[in-house]
């Protein structure tokens, strides 16, 4: 395959380690030219890591990894890719624009520092020295310096974490024009909020490995769980995961009362109007949305054609 033709991201069977820690395992991914793609997953998931791989940063234990069709760890390959990490150090006594100058100087054709100032509305910022910025402003001009080069390919890792409303909504709306541009768009992140905002394809990534890839509609029914808790009599307790619409028992407790079981429901409605009809005897009835790693969690065990079975025992994301 020529560089031309090749994907942007082609990731084949890539485990890597940390010691003891799996953060990648047997992770596949390929993303063709033009697509907006959603990492998501909870702290942890490997996301990161993934970025980093296809930053050149580092190498995969197993498996292969191709940016463009090369090695990412050639120079030559990262010549079409722009990229913002978590954080980004910014000289603090650099104004805006010698920023922005600094970096396009590093590129034989970069976008004009007018342009990219207005797509991260920087414009009225340019004379500001970057040390006196709000962490939305250097947040703007970070991800604004990673399109500088007029990169094919743009990975970046939570771009929005931490901003306030007004500043996502720049960020994303930027992102979104230069997506429109033609430029293929990675973005990590453990806001459902933002992969909404942002992503065409969603990729959900926990314990290291893909546990959904699939269109951002589809990804939200899947994600889309309630938990409905209920109190009931002993022995009634083992017919509850078989009520419609029930995905899965997350929690069963004796207590005073009787035993406390919550389920995981894609349609908690189904499961309580199946609960009345089959006039089971119940008290104290709780339906609350789940939270997106709740809903992980469950998709560890259902709906996940890469997930084993053995993935079912994932710890609780939230300790
Ligand atoms: N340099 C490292 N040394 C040791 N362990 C690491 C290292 N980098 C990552 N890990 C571990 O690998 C796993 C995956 O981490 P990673 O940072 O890729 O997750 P993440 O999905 O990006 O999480 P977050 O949303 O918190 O950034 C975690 O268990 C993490 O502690």
């Amino acid at each position: 395959m020529t560089t031309d033709t090749a994907p942007p991201v082609l990731v084949e069977h890539v485990t890597r380690r940390f010691g003891a820690v799996t953060a990648l395992d047997d992770v596949s991914l390929h993303v063709d030219a033009g697509e907006i793609v959603g990492l998501l997953g909870p702290n942890g998931a490997g996301k990161t890591t993934l970025l980093s791989l296809l930053a050149g940063l580092r190498t995969p234990d197993e498996g292969t990894v191709r940016l463009f069709g090369r090695n990412p760890r050639d120079p030559a390959a990262r010549t079409s890719l722009g990229t913002t990490p978590q954080e980004t150090g910014l000289p603090e006594t650099l104004k805006v624009r010698e920023v922005v100058d600094f970096v396009a100087g590093h590129f034989t054709d970069p976008m004009p520092r007018g342009e990219v100032m207005a797509r991260f509305g920087l414009t009225d910022l340019a004379e500001r020295q970057t040390g006196a910025l709000s962490g939305g402003q250097k947040r703007r001009l970070a991800v604004g310096l990673s399109l500088v080069g007029r990169p094919r390919l743009v990975l970046l890792d939570e771009p929005t974490t931490g901003l306030d409303v007004e500043a996502r909504h720049v960020l994303w709306q930027a992102l979104r024009d230069y997506h429109a541009d033609g430029a293929t768009v990675i973005v990590t992140s453990h806001y459902l909020e933002e992969i909404e905002a942002l992503a065409e394809r969603v990729v959900v990534v926990g314990d290291g490995r893909v546990l959904a890839d699939d269109t951002l509609a589809r990804v939200l029914d899947l994600v889309a769980v309630r938990r409905v808790a209920l109190t009931v009599g002993a022995g009634a307790a083992d017919a509850l995961s078989a009520l419609p619409g029930v995905q899965d028992v997350a929690d069963v407790s004796a207590t005073a009362r009787g035993t406390r079981v919550t389920l995981v429901a894609s349609d908690a409605d189904a499961a309580v109007r199946a609960l009345v009809e089959r006039a089971v005897p119940f008290t104290d009835l709780e339906v609350r949305g789940a939270s997106l790693e709740e809903a992980f969690l469950s998709l560890t065990s259902h709906d996940a054609p890469a997930a084993p079975a053995e993935a079912s025992t994932l710890p609780e994301v939230s300790r």
